[in-house]
C-alpha cells in the first residue's frame, strides 16, 4: 500500500505524500505571487543544492536561516500534501520547489512575473542518483536491479514521468525573461560564477563577502553536515539513509558529475544513448555532457 503509485494526468505519483486533490489545487487554485521564486527540477538534478543557494541569496549570505529551518519549510515542494500548506503560509518573497512537469504546473504562474530557475543534470547521473534514492525513500517502489531500473527510467515509468518530457516541457520557456536555465554541471564547474548569474537574474545585489558565504555554505560538505539540509530530521518511515545517504557522493567541496561511469556497463550506457540520441532531437539543445 505504502509504495503504490497513482496516476494524475498520465504521470505517476507515490501515495501518502501526494494526492490528486492537492495536485488539482496546485494546478488550478494556487495563487502565484509576482515575487515568488520557483526552484524547478526533474528529481535528482540538484534541487536541494539550488534550494540552499536560493535560501542563502535571500538571506544576503547569512547562513542562520539555513542552519535553523529545515529545507522543506524554507522552500516547500508545493505539489506535496504537506508542502502545499507550507507554501500557502510562507511569507514573501517565497522560494518554492517543484518537480512537476510544465503541463501540471500552477496555471497562475504563466500570468505572473514570478521567476523560475530550472536546473538540469546529465540524465545518466540522474538515473544513478534516482536508483540509489529509490532504494532508501520508502514511498518509492523498490528499483530492482539497475538493468530493470534503466528500462523503467527510459520509458518514463517513474514518479514525475520521463526526464525527456520534463526537460522538453520546461525548455519551451527558455526564451522568457522570467525563466533561468542552468545545469548541475555548471554549478560544479563554477559555483561562484553561477551564483553571480543567479543573483543577476533575481535582481539581488550581494557584495563579495556575501557571495563567498553563499559558496561556502552551499558546498557539498557544508550541506552534508547541516541537519537542516541533509534530511537527517526527516521521519524514519520516509527515508532510510543507512541504505543510501541523501547527499550520496561527494567530498567537502563538491558533489559528483559522471558517477554513471562507475555504475553503467558499456551495454547499459549504449542502450541509454540510443534513446537519448533519438529523444534529444526533439529538444534541439546542447548540454555540457554532450561534448564529452
Ligand atoms: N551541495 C551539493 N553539491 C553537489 N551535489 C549536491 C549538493 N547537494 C546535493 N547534491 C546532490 O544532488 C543529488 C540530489 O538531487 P535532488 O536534490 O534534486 O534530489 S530530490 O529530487 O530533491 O530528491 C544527489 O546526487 P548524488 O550524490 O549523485 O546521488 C546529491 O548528492
Amino acid at each position: 500500500m505504502f509504495t503504490e503509485y497513482f496516476k494524475y494526468k498520465g504521470i505517476s505519483f507515490p501515495q501518502i505524500i501526494y494526492s490528486e486533490q492537492v495536485l488539482q489545487m496546485v494546478e488550478n487554485n494556487f495563487q502565484v505571487r509576482d515575487d515568488d521564486i520557483f526552484n524547478v527540477t526533474y528529481q535528482k538534478s540538484g534541487t536541494v543544492w539550488m534550494l540552499e543557494i536560493l535560501s542563502l541569496i535571500r538571506s544576503n549570505g547569512d547562513p542562520t536561516w539555513c542552519q535553523t529551518v529545515p529545507n522543506w519549510d524554507r522552500a516547500p515542494w508545493f505539489e506535496t500534501v504537506l508542502g502545499y500548506r507550507i507554501a500557502l503560509t510562507n511569507k514573501s518573497p517565497r522560494i518554492i520547489s517543484s518537480h512537476l512537469p510544465a503541463h501540471l504546473f500552477a496555471k497562475s504562474f504563466f500570468k505572473s512575473k514570478a521567476k523560475i530557475i530550472y536546473t538540469v543534470r546529465n540524465p545518466k547521473d540522474v538515473l544513478v542518483s534516482l536508483y540509489h534514492f529509490a532504494s532508501m525513500f520508502r514511498p518509492y517502489k523498490d528499483p530492482g536491479t539497475l538493468d530493470q531500473f534503466l528500462d523503467v527510467f527510459l520509458k518514463g515509468d517513474v514518479p514525475f514521468g520521463s526526464w525527456f518530457d520534463h526537460v522538453k516541457g520546461w525548455m519551451n520557456l527558455k526564451d522568457k525573461e522570467n525563466f533561468f536555465f542552468i545545469t548541475y554541471e555548471e554549478l560544479q564547474e563554477d559555483l561562484r560564477g553561477s551564483i553571480v548569474r543567479i543573483c543577476q537574474f533575481l535582481g539581488k545585489d550581494l557584495d563579495d563577502a556575501a557571495i563567498d558565504s553563499v559558496v561556502a555554505n552551499a558546498s557539498f560538505g557544508a550541506m552534508k553536515s547541516n541537519k537542516m539540509s541533509n534530511f537527517s530530521l526527516s521521519p524514519r518511515f520516509l527515508m532510510n539513509q543507512k541504505k543510501s545517504p541523501f547527499l550520496r557522493k561527494g567530498d567537502q567541496e563538491q558533489g559528483i558529475s559522471g558517477d554513471w561511469k562507475n555504475h553503467l556497463t558499456t551495454a547499459q550506457s549504449e542502450c541509454f544513448d540510443l534513446v537519448y540520441q533519438e529523444r534529444k532531437r526533439e529538444l534541439n539543445l546542447t548540454f555540457p555532457w554532450d561534448k564529452e
